[in-house]
């Protein structure tokens, strides 16, 4: 669906993003993660030909983005991150109106999302909160049932029932066979609905890996109900990456093996010990934003 070839944008000499190479399959759910500023947007405007690549290519339905962007946007459903619209336009006028660059005068189906999303279609548009304003550029994404959704940040500003919605109506979407690209720096949200994840940061890739791949890994979270915390001497036990006391109990995060770190506290005096998965923002924040 989506083949992006050492992609560069420089905006003048300020950094934008630099050889960014992956590809996403049809029907996958592909998130897209990184600090502000990362390159997330640039990435994505420069495959909507919003700006033009200072280097490499890319290729949507196999066409190329710069030569062919007028029928690929035709496919695509786009929420940009800021959606900027005319202040004087009512929302339903503004949805025709873009439902007649797809040829796809959907009624029902605007009716259907916008009852969905909680959206008053008779509003003006200058009168609508961030949040509601999200909302029309979600249905006006939606609205032509495209083969590829690009999606930059889109839960920004929705309240989490409305980001519940939101993400029930992905799933509808996903199953009918959209591909779905969308970019995010809330790791649950992409934990929660991605199939692949590329990490950037500073411009560059650094990863591109399925979730259930970065989940699988060797940190855990122990945690040790103990009466005195502060009596329990840990320090010969190695792959302790962060210790904390709160209370009675004694918080670690751990790398390795389990049954060694097992065997190390056997005969700690402690009444109970509990171990998790760490949240994909702690796998994200120990091996790659370091
Ligand atoms: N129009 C522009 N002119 C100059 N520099 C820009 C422009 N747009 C983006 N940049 C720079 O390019 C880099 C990438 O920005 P981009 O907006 O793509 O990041 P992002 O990952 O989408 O971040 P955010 O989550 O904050 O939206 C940043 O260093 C930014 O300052």
């Amino acid at each position: 669906m989506v083949d992006i070839e050492r992609l560069s944008k420089t905006y003048g000499k300020s950094r934008g993003i630099k050889d960014i190479t992956f590809s996403i399959e049809e029907g996958e759910v592909f998130g897209f993660i990184g600090p502000n500023g990362a390159g997330k947007s640039t990435t994505i405007r420069t495959l909507l030909n919003i700006i033009f690549p200072t280097s490499g290519s890319a290729r949507i339905f196999g066409k190329d983005i710069v030569a062919h962007s007028k029928e690929i946007r035709e496919g695509i459903g786009y929420l940009p991150s800021e959606v900027f619209y005319y202040d004087d336009m009512k929302v339903i006028d503004l949805l025709r109106f873009s439902a007649s660059f797809h040829r796809c005068r959907n009624e029902k189906r605007i009716a259907e999302l916008a009852e969905r999303l909680d959206l008053d279609l008779s509003r003006k548009i200058e009168d609508l909160s961030f949040g509601n304003r999200k909302k029309t550029g979600i249905v006006q994404a939606l609205l032509h049932e495209p083969k590829l959704l690009i999606l930059d940040e889109p839960t920004g500003g929705l309240d989490p029932l409305m980001q519940n919605t939101f993400f029930e109506l992905l799933k509808e979407e996903r199953a009918k066979g959209t591909t779905i690209f969308f970019s995010s720096h809330v790791l649950s949200e992409v934990q929660r609905m991605c199939d692949r994840v590329a990490i950037i940061k500073e411009g560059a890739l650094i990863k591109v890996e399925t979730i259930e791949n970065l989940m699988r890994n060797n940190l855990r979270h122990i945690t040790f109900a103990v009466q005195q915390p502060e009596s329990i001497d840990l320090s010969g036990i190695r792959g302790i990456v962060k210790q904390e006391i709160l209370g009675t109990h004694l918080k670690l995060l751990y790398e390795g093996d389990l049954r060694s770190f097992v065997q190390g506290v056997a005969e700690l005096p402690f009444s109970d010990m509990l171990i998790e998965e760490p949240s994909l923002d702690e796998i994200f924040l120990h091996y790659y934003m370091k």
